[in-house]
């Protein structure tokens, strides 16, 4: 498959010109900058503690205020899972080619496929990126497994059971971060978060990672976003204006504020600027779990953070529209937060 960058990255030796981006939008140097080790990794079993639990809420808080990024470790998944998710989810992008042709698609409304290269807002629209990556919803469970890979043989067990535990872990944290805000507990349960899409994303190991991005900068256009992981580093999140590194944690999942918290929450808590950078020695694999509002779902700042001090910052808007505008707009960040001002 001579689109897909998992089918002819591993043999070449320079990266093609389609994937070189213009100077000023490359990572340059920064494609290997340590890793920052101030967004929080916060451990969930401390929540048992009666001592600890507020500190742990406030912790959660703090970090999608500041970062609109943290990590979470002791989430109750079962490590195994993880592994043998991660061990599938990578199988897909190491199968024939003959297989990939029937899994890849050009057609976005298509409910699975395998696809590379989105183009985004800090390109020039022909510009490819250095990630095939799968995609589909996965909530509810029952409505969507079906469609999905048969083969590996085991994917849809796996990807099945760690959706269904990354699912309720969103539902948990969400209910985390109404109780620290003074909502109620229970505020995102329902159309909030009725939906979750998984995107397996894989970026084969990469000739000149300075010259090519696997993810160019964006938000996640969604509520909340629960990333799986492996041990080799990639994601970089944009704080005050300079790129930091965000440490693998294989037992973690990292956790990220979406758009819509970011609205709801009337521009408390943040959603970031971020992207996948590639390296040179090993491939990566990550699956990002988006939870979203159901389409129709109405989006606007809650009561409970508005007062005469305090106007909405936003509109209220269909989550279905906000899509479509991202879309159009290529995810492109201040565009998209502009127009759904108040
Ligand atoms: O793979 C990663 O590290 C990040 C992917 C991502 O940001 C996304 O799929 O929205
Ligand atoms: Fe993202």
């Amino acid at each position: 498959m001579e689109k897909l960058v998992s089918s002819w990255g591993n043999n070449v030796k320079s990266v093609p010109e389609s994937y070189i981006f213009p100077p000023e939008l490359r990572p340059g140097n920064n494609h290997k900058i340590p890793f920052n080790t101030s967004i929080p990794v916060i451990d969930l079993s401390e929540l048992e503690n009666d001592h600890h639990r507020f500190q742990t809420i406030q912790t959660i808080v703090k970090a999608s205020e500041e970062f609109g990024f943290f990590q979470v470790i002791n989430h109750g998944i079962d490590i195994n899972l993880m592994k043998e998710t991660r061990n599938v989810m990578k199988e897909v992008f190491e199968m024939s080619d003959e297989y990939k042709r029937k899994l890849y698609s050009e057609d976005p409304l298509k409910p699975c496929r395998l696809h590379t290269s989105r183009p985004t807002h800090a390109t020039d629209g022909n510009q490819h990126l250095w990630r095939d990556y799968l995609n589909h919803p996965c909530h509810p469970l029952e409505e969507w497994q079906h469609l999905w890979p048969q083969n590996p043989t085991k994917y849809r067990e796996y990807v099945g059971a760690c959706s269904v535990e990354v699912k309720k872990l969103a539902s948990r944290i969400l209910r985390l971060i109404s109780e620290g805000l003074g909502l109620k507990c229970e505020y995102f349960d329902k159309e909030l978060s009725g939906s979750m899409l998984v995107s397996v994303n894989h970026y084969p190991a990469c000739p000149e990672p300075s010259l090519t991005l696997g993810v160019s900068k964006h938000s996640d256009p969604n509520l909340i976003t629960i990333l799986l992981q492996d041990y080799v580093s990639g994601l970089q999140v944009l704080h005050h204006g300079q790129w930091i590194a965000v440490e693998p944690l294989p037992d973690a999942f990292l956790v990220n504020v979406g758009f819509q918290l970011q609205i709801i929450s009337n521009g408390r808590l943040k959603c970031s600027d971020h992207r996948a950078v590639t390296n040179s020695s090993d491939a990566r694999t990550t699956a990002a779990f988006f939870v979203a509002p159901l389409l129709d779902c109405v989006i606007e700042p809650a009561q409970a953070f508005i007062d005469e001090h305090h106007p909405p910052l936003f509109k209220s808007f269909k989550y279905k529209d906000f899509r479509s505008y991202y879309i159009a707009e290529k995810g492109d960040t201040e565009v998209v937060m502009k127009s759904f001002l108040a």
